[in-house]
């Protein structure tokens, strides 16, 4: 796992550590970091051409010293400045003494350049790009970026991006992870994310960008001793008549997921014994009757009088549950019916449910998340690009994985499912809730690479994505 820090901690941080070290010292090595990095990319340093792109603040600064030391080593550099009256003054000087050409920010000197280097704004940046700014994250969309610390245009702790912003092969972020780099559309926006060690000392964070190592740790895996039921066994309260699908998807995902058993009393039992003979099938029963270590309520249940009956029912148990779709409108309807509970609950909205529910998500989407769960006292798994999953005490999973063709209908069924298997198996909720998010992702990059995937076609890779994630 690896920590993830909100800006204000990185200020901290950085203003600590400047008050140890010489005056300059952290900006110089951020940007030897960024011109090795810019080095790299580049076929051969001597003759390449390179454009910075150069704001007014510290961010303007990396990016001229980099590319001075890219100069000095025989690129052609070229520095467009936003605002040359408040460009880095000694960046600046060491620019010129490496012979870089400094000019007025002008989108056509962008054309024909190997590699463009975005230093116009960092983690002093807002959302959204306009005016000047605009225009040269447009004139380098087609070509080779490299962002410095953020890409300009993105909120470095949220990840919003407004309207514009750049695009960035690669993003060199110095000193710590920042939320922004790895939310909304900041994950999307920086390409690969490299991590500079500055030397900061960090506080600990309660925020996590989760890796595949992680997912392997708590995978669970039978051992000698176990059996079906000592494996976990999962409940499943979900389909209807309308909506039988669902209930198939979310079953089958907890078969593959790795429960030991698979008990259903939802209201579309044929389907599912159809597909699914190994599911144990309770037509007639209440969750209350049959013995499960997790639940999973929700998916294509309804939410007329019998879908909350059941879903009541399900949540007056003591054993965690994960409830997604029909069953999170009807809990913002009744909130009181996970308050209360005294095993824990995860839900899994989408932004549409998590407004029914939290009202909008908004642009923190991290924030959002620990809100609601604080709130609700519920695990909250907010689904979306950078899906995010937060506990009631605060602490956060961001997951990396996943492809936007996981936006189709029923794919967010095979994640609960998934959740159910990893609850019943006894990971606590915030890890079942973060694990399954990561192999569901996964799961879905692996269907996409054949074709637009379908929800089934994401199910019939889980196997295949959790077999891969438990051997490394
Ligand atoms: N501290 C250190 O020692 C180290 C710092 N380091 C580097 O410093 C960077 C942070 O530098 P920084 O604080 O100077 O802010 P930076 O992001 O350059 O620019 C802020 C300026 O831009 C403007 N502005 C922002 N967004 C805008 C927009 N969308 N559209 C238009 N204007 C916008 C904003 O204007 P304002 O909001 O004030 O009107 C303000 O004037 C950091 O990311 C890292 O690269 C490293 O060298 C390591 C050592
Ligand atoms: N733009 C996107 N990029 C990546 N993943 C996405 C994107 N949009 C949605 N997803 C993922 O797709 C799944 C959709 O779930 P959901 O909306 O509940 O679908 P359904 O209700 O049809 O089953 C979630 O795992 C979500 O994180
Ligand atoms: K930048």
């Amino acid at each position: 796992m690896r920590g993830v820090h909100s800006v204000a901690q990185v200020r901290a941080a950085e203003s600590d550590a400047m008050a140890r070290l010489p005056e300059g010292e952290l900006m110089q090595r951020a940007a030897h970091a960024l011109s090795v990095q810019c080095a790299a990319l580049l076929d051969r340093v001597y003759g390449a051409h390179v454009v910075l792109l150069v704001g007014g603040g510290n961010n303007g600064g990396d990016a001229l010293f980099a590319g001075a030391r890219l100069a000095a080593r025989g690129a052609r550099v070229d520095a467009l400045l936003l605002d040359p009256a408040r460009a880095h003054a000694d960046g600046l000087v060491a620019f010129d003494r490496a012979r870089g050409r400094a000019h007025e920010a002008d989108p056509q000197l962008l054309a024909g350049a190997d590699l463009v280097v975005d230093g116009m704004f960092g983690i002093g940046g807002r959302a959204g790009l306009t005016g000047v700014s605009a225009d040269l994250a447009d004139a380098a969309h087609d070509l080779l970026t490299v962002a410095v610390d953020v890409p300009s245009g993105v909120d470095a702790d949220t990840g919003a991006a407004g309207g514009k912003a750049v695009r960035a092969d690669v993003t060199v972020t110095f000193g710590a992870i920042k939320s922004g780099t790895v939310l909304g559309p900041g994950a999307d926006l920086c390409g690969e994310l490299r991590l500079v060690d500055l030397g900061l000392e960090l506080p600990v964070t309660d925020a996590h960008l989760l890796e595949a190592a992680d997912v392997r740790a708590v995978l669970p895996r039978p051992g000698a001793a176990d059996d079906k039921y000592t494996r976990g066994v999962v409940g499943l309260a979900a389909g209807s008549e309308q909506y039988a699908g669902a209930g198939v998807l979310a079953t089958g995902s907890a078969v593959h997921g790795g429960a030991g058993m698979v008990r259903y009393v939802g209201l579309a039992p044929d389907p599912v014994r159809a597909r699914y003979p190994e599911v144990v099938v309770h037509p007639d029963s209440r969750p209350h009757d049959v013995r499960v270590q997790a639940w999973v309520v929700g998916p294509g249940l309804g939410t007329d009088g019998t879908a909350m009956a059941l879903l009541a029912d399900v949540l007056s148990t003591d054993v965690p549950v994960i409830a997604d779709a029909d069953a999170i409108t009807l809990i913002a309807r009744t909130p009181r019916l996970i308050r209360g509970r005294s095993a824990p609950t995860v839900i899994t909205p989408h932004d549409r449910e998590f407004e029914r529910i939290a009202g909008q998500p908004g642009p923190d989407r991290l924030a959002a998340a620990r809100r609601a769960a604080r709130d609700l006292g519920a695990t909250v798994l907010l689904k979306g690009n950078a899906t995010v999953v937060a506990a009631p005490d605060g602490t956060a999973y961001v997951n990396p994985t996943g492809t936007p063709w996981l936006a189709t209908a029923g794919s967010g069924d095979v994640l609960s499912g998934l959740i159910g298997a990893l609850l019943a198996s006894g990971l606590r909720a915030p890890l079942a809730a973060a694990a399954a998010a990561y192999a569901h992702g996964v799961a879905g990059q692996l269907a996409a690479a054949d074709g637009p995937p379908s929800a089934a076609d994401v199910l019939a890779e889980l196997r295949g994505a959790l077999g891969s994630l438990a051997t490394g």
